[in-house]
């Protein structure tokens, strides 16, 4: 089939033994009618002047079987139907031209049967209907409809026969369908399975049709006729949910006369004014048509033409059969009805095939799919020897873990998500949205309750000898001995005076190790009744949480931090000493230089063999030089040792803050916050548990400025700046991230180290 097609034009003449071969003459080709007329005078009186029309169809159905009308007419159309296509063969012309013998053809005559009883045999084989069960790629479903359009009415030809299936009831309307087509609302399909069958329903049907007698013909239809066969094809083995359907018109048009000749009144006269009242549509829906600038169709004019609407320009495969008589007196009706069809050769039609998808269907076949790519991803997660992965919905659980994976993440207590499936990636973003949400609404929604003022007064409040501070990098190497050296003398002395070892004995050692899961869980149980509508300040319960729980941690803490003060201490003064020494050697350096330029000046250097001399004063001075070279490379020594040890105590310092904080977040979230469902999940060796709290939470409660107070206090869960300053702590020190993945006993060995120990001994 073409993708852009003219409709077929044929014309056929009636037999008569009078066939004015004068007037009507046809090419040898087949192709070309010419028809002759005498000219008229202007005085309406005929001369022997001829005019001469010739009109260039597709072929010329003269004197030929009703099979040969078939093959050259229909069969092409009615293939293309099986394959999806759209067809219409449509029947024009002069009542009594032959019109219904063309179409249906004599009913009393196996031999003259027409078009629609020879398309239903094509469907019947052997495509269709007989060898329906022995085709493998395709099953057909046929259904029949028989329309009549009888003075501007729609009448459905098979509404007395049972078995009809109707989607709309009450009057029959031609409607438009979504897709662009247009179909009889009400009227009656009617599946058929059987040749028999088709033929029957169409006997039905011609036994319906609305008959009159006039002069041309005594059987004269007094009516267009829609016959239509609807085909839906679906494929028996393809799993794709596409089908096919088509639908087959076949139009057998009242006759176009004119009054005059049918000699007509009364009740046909009435008739034949609405059959040519709709004729004349057509033909203004053809002209239009064939015109390609006109973009309007007036298709709704009649309920003809809309009900042909898509048979004449639409998807369709259309052909026109122009019925015709033979004799000179229908000369003027002959030329009438090859006019129409010169016209109707213009119109373009652009036939496709009608393909639709059953949702039900492909619902089908993409679940099949699904659990197919499914079944292929566990075989090559095992293949590759990953770890079994269901690809189905997260459960709440699944959800919970990757809650609380993304909770740590951003809090920078784990260092990365491992990727299992896309499901648990969308999961996993889906929790990195919720938590900016989270924390965009309650930025918005914190009022600024404390001024800058308050919040350093609470800052003091913290401060003293609980107040934790995580310095800065920058504040670590700011922090000059000179600049901290009298406040944290003092400080120390007054606070801490209790000794200059780090505390680590072993039972202190065994808090930084992290709770079983075990004792965390009894510590939540505890800790639910404590629960409460409102939860306390993060600051008061830091308070409390010192106090009672994290007591001995906190202890650690300060501890180290007055070892770390004294460190810093030490180093201060070496460097000060080392600072001092160094000018007494600069010093003893220029004396002795100034000395030799002085003796150098008298000639007393060198001896009469050429050997150096020196005196008693300069040996003096170069021992005294000596002395204070001695004395410095040995408080450099000591400067060293120190330094590493200052480092050594911040690392624990940091450890100790870091461990109280989690462990402060966690036991606050799980007293106050989580629901009890989220705590439910927290089982035994499961994945979740408590502890995998973000850390910048607690970080936020250190109070070394003012900010951090501000930001704390105004908004609890700003957790952007400190994820940001926590994990630039990690960057820079990155063994002293707090991490329940990692092996708390590392951490502890690393307090064992060889420095501290030298350092306690001392
Ligand atoms: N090609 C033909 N061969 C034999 N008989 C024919 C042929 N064409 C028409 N006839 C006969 O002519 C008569 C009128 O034909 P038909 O009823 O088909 O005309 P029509 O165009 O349908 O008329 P109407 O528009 O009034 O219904 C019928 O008796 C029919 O058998």
């Amino acid at each position: 089939m073409n993708a852009h097609n003219e409709v077929r034009v044929y014309v056929r003449t009636r037999p008569t033994a009078q066939f004015a071969q004068e007037l009507i003459e046809y090419s040898p080709d087949k192709q070309t009618v010419s028809v002759h007329q005498r000219k008229i005078s202007r005085k309406g009186v005929l001369n022997n002047q001829m005019s001469s029309r010739s009109f260039r169809l597709n072929g010329v159905l003269h004197n030929i079987s009703q099979e040969d009308v078939y093959r050259q007419v229909a069969h092409s159309v009615v293939l293309g139907a099986l394959e999806g296509y759209n067809g219409t063969v449509m029947c024009f012309g002069q009542t009594g031209a032959g019109k219904t013998f063309t179409m249906t053809g004599a009913s009393e005559s196996y031999k003259q049967r027409g078009i629609i009883p020879r398309a239903i045999q094509e469907f019947s084989s052997p495509q269709v209907f007989y060898e329906i069960d022995n085709r493998v790629d395709h099953t057909f479903s046929v259904h029949l409809s028989f329309l009549e359009i009888y003075n501007e009415t729609l009448v459905d030809l098979l509404s007395s026969v049972k078995g009809g299936q109707t989607k709309h009831c009450g009057t029959l309307a031609v409607v438009e369908e979504p897709e662009g087509g247009v179909s009889v609302k009400g009227l009656s399909l009617h599946p058929v399975h059987r040749e028999e069958e088709a033929l029957n329903l169409l006997f039905e049907g011609e036994m319906n049709k609305i008959i009159g007698e006039h002069a041309l013909n005594k059987h004269s239809s007094r009516s267009h006729c829609i016959f239509t066969v609807h085909v839906e094809s679906r494929s028996r083995t393809l799993s794709n949910a596409t089908y096919v359907t088509s639908k087959l018109n076949l139009v057998d048009l009242a006759g176009s006369e004119r009054l005059s000749k049918t000699g007509s009144e009364g009740q046909v006269q009435r008739e034949a004014l609405y059959i040519n009242k709709s004729l004349s549509f057509l033909e203004q829906a053809i002209l239009a048509l064939a015109d390609r600038r006109r973009e309007h169709v007036p298709f709704r004019q009649s309920k003809l033409t809309h009900a042909l609407k898509d048979s004449l320009g639409g998807n369709c495969n259309t052909v026109l059969v122009a019925n015709i008589y033979g004799e000179a007196a229908q000369i003027e009706e002959t030329l009438s009805t090859l006019r129409f069809a010169a016209r109707m050769k213009c119109v373009c039609t652009e036939p496709s095939v009608n393909k639709h998808i059953d949702p039900a269907l492909q619902v089908q076949t993409l679940q099949k799919e699904i659990q197919l790519l499914k079944q292929e991803l566990s075989f090559h997660n095992t293949l590759a020897n990953r770890a079994a992965v269901t690809y189905e919905d997260l459960t709440e659980a699944q959800l919970a873990v990757v809650k609380s994976e993304v909770q740590s993440y951003l809090a920078g207590t784990l260092d990365e998500i491992t990727i299992v499936s896309i499901r648990q990636i969308q999961a996993v973003f889906a929790q990195f949205k919720n938590a900016f949400q989270e924390q965009e609404q309650q930025l918005k929604k914190t009022p600024s309750t404390l001024s800058m003022s308050d919040a350093k007064e609470s800052v003091e409040e913290m401060d003293g000898e609980n107040r934790f501070s995580v310095p800065t990098s920058s504040q670590r190497q700011s922090e000059s001995p000179s600049r901290s050296k009298a406040k944290k003398v003092k400080e120390s002395s007054r606070k801490n005076g209790q000794g200059d070892h780090l505390t680590m004995t072993q039972s202190e050692m065994e808090i930084l190790v992290p709770p079983s899961a075990a004792e965390t869980k009894e510590s939540a149980r505890d800790d639910a009744k404590k629960r409460c509508d409102t939860p306390p300040s993060k600051m008061e319960a830091f308070e409390v949480y010192k106090s009672e729980r994290g007591h001995e941690i906190n202890r650690i803490l300060k501890e180290n931090k007055s070892v770390l003060k004294e460190r810093l201490v030490q180093l201060h003064n070496l460097t000060g000493i080392i600072n001092s020494i160094k000018r007494d050697i600069d010093h003893m350096r220029s004396d002795l230089q100034l000395y030799r330029d002085e003796r150098q000046s008298q000639g007393h250097l060198v001896s009469a063999d050429g050997e150096p001399v020196l005196d008693e004063a300069e040996v003096t001075l170069l021992i005294k030089l000596r002395g204070a070279k001695d004395q410095y490379r040995q408080n450099y020594e000591e400067l060293l040792s120190t330094k590493a040890e200052v480092q050594y105590c911040r690392h624990l310092v940091d450890q100790c803050r870091m461990r109280l904080f989690s462990e402060f977040e966690s036991w606050y979230n799980e007293s106050f916050l989580l629901p009890d469902e989220v705590l439910a999940i927290f089982k035994d060796g499961g994945p979740i548990r408590p502890g995998l709290v973000p850390v910048d939470k607690a970080l936020a409660l250190e109070g070394d400025e003012q900010e951090h107070a501000e930001l704390l206090v105004d908004s609890p869960s700003a957790t952007s700046f400190y994820n940001a300053y926590n994990r630039t702590v990690q960057r820079r020190a990155p063994h002293c991230t707090v991490s329940r993945r990692s092996s708390m006993g590392t951490d502890t060995d690393k307090l064992k180290s060889p420095a501290i120990v030298t350092r306690r001994g001392r």
